[in-house]
This record gives structure tokens, C-alpha cells and sequence, in this order.
């Protein structure tokens, strides 16, 4: 493994559905530790960049790396393994189940002892013990034996992120980790993302600038499947070109929505 290359490098991805070209020879590059995210207007290719990063979707042309190990042609499962988690714009969890419950399955799951019921006593309590440290983190461990189904809609989405550390991941893409969630509960999910241990490179999606502008260290900008422009948040917020981009979709980029 390559100690000095990028955590994720994504480099002349292509992917095309009939016509339309979703990704035109997308470049990106995700250092350790980044907290970067990617924005666009609607339809600009950001979940399908998210999908082809994780293997759900095959590109037509363009390489993955992991650390410098080309992971392209590993199927979605096999690139979890290697390092690459993520969540989903709409929440995919086990809803009868504890919170706990939720998280224990994919600790066990990295571990090699998912499905495996008859596990000894002492695995299954390490697998319990690191699901509460996860949740502690998060400032969850109240509720973990809260059925999902029960917890705000805000919460559950924490969840899902705690998911994804039982992962223990090295590359995290976040798809809208607030969508859907009231503002005072969305400065709490940020809240809890900036908390994220410090190794994990993250990518998020997401529309909400406030979100995104107190998140990211570095903006990439998306326009119809191609990269338009990548920088600070500061440089994104004055770039005339991003801010043409986004009048008339929404506020533009560091101004306040009228
Ligand atoms: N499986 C598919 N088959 C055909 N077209 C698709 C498919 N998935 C996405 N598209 C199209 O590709 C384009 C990019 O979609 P994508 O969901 O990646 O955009 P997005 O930037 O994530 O949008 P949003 O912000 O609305 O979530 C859209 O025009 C969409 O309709």
C-alpha cells in the first residue's frame, strides 16, 4: 500500500445512461481526514458519482483507487470491506430493531461473524461493547434500546451513521445527512459529524449550504456529469460561474436564502 497516496482517488470516470452522460471523466481526490463535500444543482450526477464510488454502479470507463489499490472492478461488498461505507439519502434501516441492534449487526458483519448466531458469548459481548462506544460517540447511547421506529427522524439518521463506523471505515460518503430533518435537529446531526474521528476521509452530499459551509474544508462543484470547479469555502462562495450555476435553482452559495 502507498503511504502517500490519496485516501480515494477517482480519476476519468464515465458512465452514461442511454444518452445522457452522468459522469464525464470525473476527477477526485479525497486526502486522509478530508471533509470535502459535492455540490450541484438536481441531476447534476452527485448519487451516481456516490454510486459509482461504491460499486453499485459499474462506470464505462475511469479508475477507483483506495490508498493506491485499485479497487474498480470489486463488487459493492468487497469495497466495504476494503474501507469504502457510506449512507443513503433515504434511511435504510431496521426499524423494529434496538438501536443497538442496528449497529451490533455491522460490527459483526466487518468482524467475519455476521449470520453467525451460534458465536461464542465473548465475541458477541465485544461486538455489543464497540456498538455502545459507536453510539456513545455519536451521543446516542440513550437511546440504544429505543426500537428505531421510535426515535425522531433526526436520529435515525444518526444511526445510520453509526452504522457506517461499525464499518470502521476509511472513506465515508455521506448522501444528505440532513435531508428531511427539522434545522434545530440538522445542527445537531452537523454537530455530530464534526465529531467523526479525524483519520475517516468524508465526502457529503448535500443542498443545504449551511450545512455544507460548516462542514467542508473543500467544495467540489458538479455540473451536468463534469466538475466545474473544486476550493475552499470561501473560494466556491465568490466564484462568479457557481454562483450562475445556482440563481434561480436556489440561494446561491454563502448568501442567505431570501
Ligand atoms: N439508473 C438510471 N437510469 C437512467 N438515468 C438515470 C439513472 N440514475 C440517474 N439517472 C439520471 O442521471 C442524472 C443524474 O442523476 P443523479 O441522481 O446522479 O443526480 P444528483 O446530482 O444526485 O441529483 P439530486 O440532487 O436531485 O439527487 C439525472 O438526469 C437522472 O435522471
Amino acid at each position: 500500500m502507498n503511504a502517500t497516496a490519496a485516501m480515494l482517488e477517482v480519476s476519468g470516470l464515465r458512465r452514461r445512461f442511454g444518452a445522457l452522460e452522468v459522469a464525464r471523466g470525473i476527477e477526485l481526490s479525497l486526502p486522509q481526514g478530508a471533509r470535502q463535500a459535492l455540490i450541484g444543482p438536481n441531476g447534476a450526477g452527485k448519487t451516481t458519482l456516490v454510486n459509482l464510488i461504491t460499486g453499485r454502479l459499474r462506470p464505462d470507463a475511469g479508475r477507483i483507487r483506495l490508498q493506491g489499490r485499485d479497487v474498480t472492478a470489486l463488487d459493492p461488498a468487497a469495497r466495504v470491506k476494503a474501507g469504502i461505507a457510506r449512507t443513503f439519502q433515504i434511511n435504510q434501516l431496521f426499524r423494529g430493531l434496538e438501536v443497538v441492534e442496528n449497529v451490533a449487526m455491522s460490527v459483526a458483519e466487518r468482524r467475519g461473524e455476521g449470520g453467525n448466531a451460534w458465536r461464542p458469548a465473548a465475541a458477541q459481548a465485544e461486538v455489543l461493547d464497540e456498538a455502545m462506544e459507536i453510539l456513545a460517540g455519536l451521543g446516542l447511547a440513550d437511546d440504544a434500546l429505543t426500537p428505531v421506529r421510535l426515535l425522531p427522524y433526526g436520529r435515525q439518521r444518526l444511526v445510520e451513521v453509526a452504522i457506517t463506523l461499525g464499518l470502521q471505515p476509511r472513506v465515508l460518503l455521506l448522501d444528505e445527512p440532513a435531508a428531511g430533518v427539522p434545522a434545530a435537529d440538522s445542527r445537531n446531526i452537523l454537530e455530530v459529524l464534526s465529531r467523526l474521528p479525524a483519520e475517516i476521509a468524508i465526502l457529503i452530499i448535500e443542498h443545504d449550504m449551511e450545512v455544507v459551509f460548516r462542514f467542508a474544508e473543500r467544495i467540489t462543484v458538479l455540473v451536468d456529469g463534469g466538475i466545474l470547479t473544486e476550493g475552499t469555502p470561501q473560494e466556491i462562495a465568490a466564484d462568479p460561474e457557481v454562483r450562475a450555476v445556482y440563481l434561480g435553482e436556489r440561494a446561491a452559495p454563502g448568501t442567505d436564502p431570501a
